[in-house]
């Protein structure tokens, strides 16, 4: 609830305060742990719900560790079986000893009974090495493997998960936050459990001993810690608040890092001399931040440092009680050992008990993230019985009514589109910028689905198809394709996995696309890595990684082919090569670019004319033209900019 609150907060200042990637606040709420009713009753209700929350969380973190190492979960409850009952053996011993050692001075007992005991105690300690060599090698690894697994899963679910996931900001944190904190929370957490059943082992024998000496003093070393405890979780969950809150803030860290860090920044922020603007904006957000974390450390280690004090003055009150009990002769020193053994160990394992606890709360609140995510399904899925894709896609598209608002947007990016492809023919889409182009392509991809209206191909509507199916019968290029830093070989190969290794194929895409001669003079051809991420990468220009990212969407041989600006970075003369050519590239497949230059447009079968994610205009050249309306406006504007350049 308390999340709910404060992201409405956040949400109601960002309509006063811009709350850009650049100029947003820098200021982080305080985490609100307070708010509601302060008495007894609603705080023991919160309590339980708390508590009833971490133990609910406990199967799911034991599913996540046997998944990452089934040998290594059983391995470590063995051990931890183990070493809880080690101190109480250990306390045992230390009064077996004394007891001996007295008897050999009072003649009763022998030095081999001594000897006996020193064996013995031998082998316990030599045990309880053993077991914390083993705690410390099985957590390693199941760090590793759980780290590891955990990562995956984020990845494959991520992969998963619609497009619209990855643009909303809250769902962009709660992806960041899974990813960033989850591999190392859910270890934390069974490792919080796993000292609470050790402790619990140990507080259990250890409890027996001092309740037979004085159910008095064991309800003082009982109750004692509770404070400190309670303080502790307080100060968990103010943690857990303070990272989330603080996520927007560190996203914007991130951003302003990577302008001055990264290759394809680096020339405009230097040019506009922002480097110094960013570096500070950072500078400020990281003060913030950091001063936040301070006061927290700083508040939560006096809070459990006071509250401590008073256990230990228990402590020491239990011990002077038990010294006095034996002065006066009602206890052997033995007795004494023991007694002040149990004690101490009952204080350390109540503490122990709320620690761990406490610790288990709070890595249940960072990992209740990890399963809000992965428990979000995706929104663009196949149906339940999808309806098997044709061997033969004939290409034929339909548009009926469609319309497509974004999330959160007040006006729809596409109303009310209607229109036809026949199989095989090439149609231009045309605009003004924002006029619903690349939506429309989104949409046919099956990247979004429709608000109203239906999108069919060959008669079917899209929908009826699994999506995963029906993407391998488009090959598309986006306004703001992959620059993959990979060989030239391997960016082309990705637009179709399956050829990934058909050198001869990737040769022929780099042909079509205009890319081979390039990619030719490289230093090693087609095996040339690019890009400067990874050593011996080469950069290219603008263009030239365009053509490669044309290359890619050549080298699925799909039905429909969809360009979003293909040509945008290209010269003059490329771009009319491929023009002139992509009747011939696109034979027998149905295809549609976006193009703002109405010479490579006019080339097209038909064109459709978009204004305000409307219809405006649709049919072949000659008809818009005799129309004299919109798209003969802009044709005849941008071939009048041309001619008048033409010398008289
Ligand atoms: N991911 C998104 N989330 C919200 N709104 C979006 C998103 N992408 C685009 N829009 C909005 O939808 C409208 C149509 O955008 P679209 O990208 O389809 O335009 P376009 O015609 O391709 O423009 P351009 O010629 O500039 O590429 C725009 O008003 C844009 O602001």
């Amino acid at each position: 609830m308390e999340f709910v609150l404060a992201r409405r907060g956040r949400r109601r200042r960002a309509t006063t305060v811009p709350d850009s990637g650049l100029t947003g606040p820098v200021d982080i709420p305080e985490p609100k742990q307070e708010d509601g009713p302060k008495d007894l009753r609603s705080r023991l209700k919160r309590a339980k719900t708390s508590v009833a929350g971490t133990v609910r969380g406990l199967p799911k973190v034991a599913k996540l560790t046997w998944q990452a190492s089934p040998v290594l979960t059983v391995l470590l409850v063995l051990i931890t079986v183990l070493s809880g009952l080690l101190p109480t053996v250990t306390a045992y011993i230390a009064k077996l000893l004394l007891d001996s050692v007295v008897a050999a001075i009072q003649h009763t007992g022998t030095t081999g009974d001594i000897a006996k005991v020193a064996l013995f105690q031998f082998g316990v300690l030599a045990a309880s090495a053993i077991s914390s060599a083993l705690t410390s090698i099985a957590q390693s690894l199941l760090q590793e493997r759980m780290t590891l697994t955990i990562r995956h899963q984020v990845m494959a679910h991520a992969s998963d998960l619609h497009l619209a996931y990855f643009e909303g900001s809250t769902s962009y944190d709660m992806m960041r936050q899974a990813a960033q904190e989850a591999p190392t929370r859910p270890l934390s957490m069974m490792n919080s459990a796993l000292g609470l059943l050790r402790t619990l082992i140990t507080f259990t024998s250890m409890v027996a001993l001092l309740v037979s000496i004085s159910p008095l003093l064991a309800l003082v070393a009982l109750v004692a810690p509770i404070p400190a405890f309670i303080s502790q979780s307080r100060y968990g969950s103010r943690a857990f608040w303070l990272t989330f809150m603080m996520s927007p803030i560190k996203r914007r860290m991130d951003y302003l890092s990577s302008l001055v860090t990264t290759d394809t920044y680096a020339k405009e922020t230097k040019l506009f001399g922002l480097g110094p603007y960013f570096v500070d904006r950072f500078r400020r957000l990281g003060t913030v931040s950091y001063e936040r974390q301070r006061k927290l450390t700083i508040n939560r280690n006096i809070s459990s440092t006071s509250w401590g004090l008073l256990s230990t003055l228990s402590g020491s009150a239990i011990t002077l009680y038990i010294a006095l009990e034996a002065v006066g002769g009602r206890l052997t020193l033995g007795d004494l050992a023991l007694y002040t053994a149990a004690a101490a160990s009952v204080q350390t394992s109540v503490s122990g008990l709320f620690t761990a606890f406490s610790g288990m709360y709070e890595n249940n609140l960072y990992l209740d993230t990890l399963y809000r995510f992965l428990d979000t399904k995706p929104e663009i899925t196949a149906p339940a019985s999808p309806r098997p894709m044709p061997s033969t896609v004939e290409g034929h598209i339909e548009f009926e009514s469609v319309t497509f608002s974004y999330p959160g947007a007040e006006e729809p990016a596409l109303d009310d589109v209607s229109f036809e492809i026949r199989p095989g023919e090439t149609v231009a889409v045309v605009g003004r910028n924002g006029a619903g182009k690349s939506t429309l392509f989104k949409l046919l991809c099956r990247l979004y689905d429709p608000t109203g209206g239906r999108i069919l191909l060959d008669g079917v509507d899209i929908r009826e198809y699994d999506p995963v199916e029906l993407r391998t019968r488009i090959s598309a290029m986006f306004q703001d394709y992959v620059t993959y830093q990979g060989t030239a070989a391997e960016n082309i190969g990705l637009g179709d996995l399956t050829r990934l290794e058909d050198r001869p194929h990737i040769e022929d895409s780099a042909r079509r696309a205009g890319a081979d001669e390039r990619i030719e003079r490289l230093p090693q051809a087609y095996d040339t890595p690019l890009g400067r991420w990874f050593d011996q990468g080469v950069s290219l220009s603008g263009g030239e990684w365009q053509k490669i990212a044309l290359a890619r969407a050549f080298q699925r041989e799909a039905p429909i082919l969809v360009l979003d600006e293909p040509t945008s970075a290209l010269d003059a003369r490329a771009e009319h090569d491929l023009f002139s050519r992509l009747r011939e590239l696109s034979e027998g497949r149905t295809t549609l670019y976006i193009s703002h230059r109405f010479s490579t447009v006019r080339q097209a079968e038909r064109i459709l004319l978009l204004e305000h994610g409307r219809v405006a205009e649709y049919g072949t050249h000659e008809e818009l033209m005799a129309a004299k309306a919109g798209y003969a406006e802009l044709f005849t504007l941008q071939a009048q900019a041309y001619l008048d350049e033409v010398p008289s």
